[in-house]
């Protein structure tokens, strides 16, 4: 009996596996030796993106949530939607030098090189319920980056969520030794 999966399970791993056909590889994409994982498939299809923004923002009905926090720029899609969603606040971390006021600053290395994220230091006050969110987890490097911008604000991480994650990188882990839940919609 282990192994028995009921049948609402098995719609939704269903309904997650089906999503997961909706990303596409493309390999040696920005650089040689990359598999980039490209969501624009599962963008344009209604229904998919709808569904994820569901799955995601059901998980926080009735907790509270003051911020949702994405990252520039594919994080964007996603926490522009789920703030509305759930009726929280957006904030937006972004690449150097695009925010026009005050901004505390974090840097970080990629699968694919090195950057910087900022943020406004309004952003965010001391004690406020926030989920960060980018599209995709991979050394986990650019959201260990923003979980930092957010400690300095003092802002209270319920969860860090993704879209996608890559788990043979070990971001996960990361993110979890500094003691924040992670939650992943598909994984590869
Ligand atoms: O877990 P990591 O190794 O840090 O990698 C994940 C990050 O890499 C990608 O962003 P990218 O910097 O390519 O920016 P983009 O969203 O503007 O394409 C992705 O959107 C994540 O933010
Ligand atoms: N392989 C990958 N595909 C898409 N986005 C990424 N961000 C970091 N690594 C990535």
């Amino acid at each position: 009996m282990g192994n028995y999966v009921n049948e609402t399970d098995l719609n939704l791993h269903k309904e997650i596996e089906e999503l997961k056909s909706l990303i596409r590889d493309v390999p040696d994409f920005p650089k040689p030796g990359i598999v980039f994982k490209d969501i624009t498939p599962l963008l344009h299809k209604p229904w998919a993106f709808q569904k994820v923004i569901d799955y995601i923002g059901n998980r926080y009905v009735g907790l509270g949530i003051d911020i949702v926090a994405g990252i520039e720029s594919r994080g964007f899609l996603l926490a522009a939607a789920l703030a509305y969603k759930i009726g929280a606040g957006l904030a937006i971390i972004r690449k150097p030098g695009k925010l026009p006021y005050k901004t505390i600053s974090a840097t970080y290395t990629l699968e694919y090189g090195e950057d910087k994220i900022e943020v406004h230091e309004d952003a965010i006050q001391e004690g406020m319920k926030v989920v960060l969110i980018d599209d995709v987890l991979a050394t986990g490097g650019t959201m260990n980056a923003a979980i930092d911008l957010v400690e300095r604000l003092g802002g209270n991480i319920i969860s860090v969520d993704f879209l996608l994650e890559l788990t043979f990188l070990g971001g996960r882990e990361r993110i979890q030794k500094r003691g924040y839940p992670v939650f992943s919609l598909i994984k590869f």
